[in-house]
């Protein structure tokens, strides 16, 4: 079968195209903040605020908590020390204005739910602007599948579908909640070229039409790198954040890792050698303290 049609734009019932969020102030506020498990500091002393509309892409080996970061954001992780906000709250499970790409699992084959139900689960718990009728709510869902290209595949069994085709169903359900902030789990794991840029043309889509901050875990930044605002790259209990021009240097990697890493420009792309792989990077050995670290 093939499941592929043009990509639709998201409306938006909700606020006005390019967003009523004041640009001045943070959707994500982090200060002085520490997370370790036990007397393993995954980062500590971060500060970091996502501005609305901004693309921060997060990097950093296996292990170096990244998805804690948006565990905590998400308000499903504590921080050890240090204050988030989200939106000025204190974020709380089950919170609104939070679109979520969780990383990817495969669904279990025998998974029953159409993608269709899996994205009404993104609209239901949020406002989104308008009275939420039977009727808007599957406009809405309808509008979600589209703009991922996923009307073909509406009415499948999520446990039938691809792995590529169950995240671009994901996204959707992102996309739904009408979200301030999308928080993405390596959203492009087992997506083809193709839909790797169908994902972030998206996800870029609806930042800047609708002022939405994004938080993009991703282990390669070439996929992103026209897109990206700023970096924040965590590494052995550290982190750096600053543009992808001054994070991604020989200078400032080799600092952080604590030992000679390797940035090297290739036409359009960044390559970085030598830095520890997963295997030998789980940074289990615990770390130095953040690195100076800019933030603005
Ligand atoms: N609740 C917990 N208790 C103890 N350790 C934990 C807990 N949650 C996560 N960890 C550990 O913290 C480390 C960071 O995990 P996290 O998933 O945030 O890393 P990551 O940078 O996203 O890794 P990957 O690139 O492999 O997805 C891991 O070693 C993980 O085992």
């Amino acid at each position: 079968m093939d499941r592929t049609e043009a990509i639709a734009p998201l409306s938006r019932p909700g606020r006005a195209a390019g967003g009523d969020a004041d640009p001045g102030r943070p959707v994500v506020r982090l200060r002085d903040a520490t997370l370790a498990h036990g007397d393993r500091v995954l980062w500590r002393g971060l500060d970091l605020d996502v501005r609305p509309g901004e693309f921060l892409a997060v990097l950093g080996p296996n292990g170096s908590g990244k998805t804690s970061l948006l565990r905590v954001i998400l308000g499903r992780q504590q921080l050890t020390a240090g204050s988030v906000t989200v939106l000025g709250r204190v974020p709380r499970r089950g919170g609104g204005h939070i679109g979520y790409v969780p990383q990817q699992k495969s669904l279990p084959a025998q998974a029953v739910l159409r993608a269709r139900d899996l994205v009404r689960l993104g609209v239901d718990g949020h406002r989104w602007g308008l009275p939420a009728t039977p009727r808007s709510i599957r406009h809405r869902v309808d509008d979600a599948l589209a703009s991922v290209g996923a009307t073909p595949f509406a009415d499948v069994p999520v446990g039938r579908l691809s792995g590529g085709e169950q995240q671009r169903v994901r996204i959707a359900q992102a996309l739904a909640a009408d979200p301030r902030v999308m928080l993405c789990d390596e959203p492009l794991l087992s997506l083809d070229p193709q839909y790797q840029r169908t994902v972030t043309d998206l996800v870029d889509r609806r930042r800047r039409s609708a002022g939405t901050a994004v938080v993009f875990v991703t282990h390669e930044i070439n996929p992103v790198l026209g897109l990206v605002d700023r970096v924040l790259y965590l590494a052995r209990g550290g982190f750096r954040t600053g543009t992808a021009d001054e994070v991604m240097t020989t200078s400032a990697l080799s600092r952080l890792y604590g030992t000679r890493i390797d940035v090297v420009r290739a036409r359009d792309r960044i390559v970085v050698v030598g830095a520890p792989d997963a295997a030998t990077a789980h940074g289990h050995e615990g770390g130095p303290n953040g690195e100076a670290a800019r933030d603005g």
